[in-house]
């Protein structure tokens, strides 16, 4: 299989989809020009019997186009909608088979999956129109050749002017189009999106107008930019070729009779009919390019090679040895050289300053990040070795989503089988007071950002992972309440490893290690009591006082 899955079945389709499709078209051909032939014929007043055949045919391919176009339009379609939905299918698969951050973007999630409705383009709107107006262009210049050799060399000139040449020119002119247009366009959807989010506090600072004056400016500039392109002589020359090319014809066809010379030409008006469309069809190609290109390197990617190690559901041993990690195009790694011991039981807490790398590390452990340098292991092995949805590792990260459902369902991902109460326990260990039936919104926008937290550290708690990965699960609550549930999740979740992220000195003694990173390194380590002894930035920072209980 290709990396665009295109089977067997695919191409049978294809090729009864554009069978269809260019017998239409053939019949209507052929019905314009046997009416042509009959019209002309019928004024030398011959006898009837020598008009009898062309007018069986002319009604019998008047039905026949009407049933043929029924039938081209189903086939069409059934072969597109049924390679879409494959197609769709294994993008998603991709995407979700992906462990690293580089497809995570919500916004280049939602892109590539739209992207896939540009394949359906490329193969109703690009694709099949060109293999039907090849088809049809063939046996319309075999049909004339039938007649006269000059009219059917006239009709291949312009056929190649009108189906190859003005295509080739409308899709340059449209790749230019879109390349100048670019800029303003990305330009037009970050103001619509900043005057949309934004408007509150465009109002609230009086920038409102400013704003939308701006955005005004730029959509102005892109339609003068359209207007212009609407004045180009080239979709005016597609039915200049028409008319040139039919006269063409006729005048090559003198010899033969009225009655040929009308069919000839009508005929050739009716497959200029066929190949015309041929130029939007190359201007929507280039359109689509962009997008399919996108679909190829995601789908080309080698999917990475997550192994099949039976995942232990309990004493767990992660390690870190060496661990490093560059995010793509950062000059600074966001990790360097860590290493960590997590047997299984283990609490270990990361601080630091904002932007230290502790949620890289927790995504690192968590697999959803791959480090660049040294080694994440499992039970010795290292992580790529197990699936990667089934690693044995729960938490509540920092992209943790809430999902458009009850409160129950988000909970219930963590363990299906649990009953009310027990979702109601890991609740109340959360120190959440949400009611099961109540709808969080897009991503628990209907909540506040304590009241979200609390949801998500209650999903974490009710999975059976034995290794707990938290990324500041109390920011938002207020320093004691904070303090309280930062408690209650940890009696909770004994037994458990946890890696805990935090700016919070309150629980920092009851942990077994506390790791300080700067700058992605760790440049303290140890627990509570050896960090106050050292007198360094832990000390410094996050000593629990009466007066300063939430830190940097
Ligand atoms: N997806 C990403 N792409 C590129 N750089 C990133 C990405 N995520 C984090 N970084 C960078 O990596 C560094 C470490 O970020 P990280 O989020 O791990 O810090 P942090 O200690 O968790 O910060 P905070 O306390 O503010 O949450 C930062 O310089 C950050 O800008």
């Amino acid at each position: 299989m290709t990396v665009w899955g295109v089977t067997r079945a695919d191409v049978r389709r294809l090729a009864v989809a554009t069978v269809l499709a260019a017998c239409a078209e053939l019949a209507g051909l052929l019905l314009m020009a046997t009416a042509a032939w009959l019209l002309l014929r019928a004024a030398e007043q011959p006898p009837i019997a020598a008009l009898t055949v062309a007018i069986i045919a002319v009604r019998a391919l008047a039905l026949l186009r009407g049933g043929l176009r029924y039938a081209e339009r189903l086939a069409g379609h059934e072969v597109v909608l049924r390679y879409l939905g494959a197609l769709r299918g294994r993008v998603y698969e991709t995407l979700t088979a992906r462990r690293s951050s580089r497809f995570s973007g919500g916004d280049l999630l939602s892109r590539l999956v739209s992207d896939v409705d540009a394949a359906q383009d490329a193969v109703l709107r690009c694709l099949l129109p060109a293999l039907v107006a090849l088809v049809v262009g063939m046996a319309a210049v075999t049909g004339a050749l039938l007649f006269s050799a000059p009219a059917a060399l006239a009709l291949v000139a312009g056929l190649v002017l009108a189906g190859v040449l003005l295509p080739v020119l409308s899709a340059r002119s449209a790749r230019r189009a879109a390349d100048a247009d670019a800029p303003a366009l990305a330009a037009l959807a970050d103001s619509a999106i900043d005057l949309a989010r934004g408007a509150v506090e465009l109002r609230a600072f009086g920038a409102a107008d400013r704003a939308v004056a701006a955005a005004r400016t730029v959509a102005s500039g892109l339609s003068a930019r359209e207007r212009r392109r609407a004045g180009s002589p080239l979709p005016g020359a597609g039915a200049a070729i028409q008319v040139l090319t039919t006269l063409a014809v006729c005048v090559t066809a003198g010899g033969l009779g009225l009655p040929a010379i009308a069919a000839l030409g009508l005929g050739t008006m009716a497959v200029f009919e066929t190949v015309l469309p041929l130029a939007t069809a190359a201007r929507r190609w280039a359109e689509v390019r962009e997008p399919l290109r996108r679909l190829h390197q995601l789908l080309s990617e080698p999917a990475p090679r997550d192994g099949s190690c039976p995942v232990p559901a309990a004493n767990v041993h992660l390690r870190l040895r060496g661990a490093g990690l560059r995010y793509p195009g950062r000059p600074a790694p966001a990790l360097t050289g860590v290493d960590l011991d997590l047997p299984q039981g283990r609490l270990v807490a990361l601080v630091g300053p904002s932007g230290s790398g502790k949620s890289t590390l927790l995504a690192a452990l968590a697999g959803q990040v791959e480090t660049t340098a040294g080694a994440v292991t499992l039970n010795g092995r290292a992580l790529g070795a197990y699936p990667a949805e089934r690693l044995p590792v729960s938490g509540a990260l920092a992209d943790a989503h809430v999902f458009r459902a009850t409160v129950r369902e988000n909970l219930l991902l963590a363990k299906p089988s649990a009953s009310d109460d027990e979702l109601l326990a890991a609740c109340r260990a959360a120190g959440s007071e949400a009611e099961l039936d109540r709808l969080p919104g897009t991503d628990g926008a209907a909540m506040s950002g304590g009241q979200r937290q609390r949801l998500l550290l209650a999903r974490a708690l009710l999975s059976d992972a034995p290794v707990l990965l938290l990324d500041e699960p109390v920011e938002g609550l207020d320093p004691a309440h904070a303090d309280a549930v930062l408690r209650s999740v940890l009696t909770a979740a004994a037994g458990r490893t946890v890696v805990l992220a935090t700016h919070q000195p309150a629980p920092l003694p009851g942990f077994d290690e506390i790791l300080v990173l700067d700058e992605g390194e760790v440049v303290e380590r140890g627990t509570h009591a050896e960090l106050v002894a050292r007198a360094g930035y832990y000390a410094e920072h996050y000593l629990p006082s009466p007066g300063r209980a939430h830190m940097p």
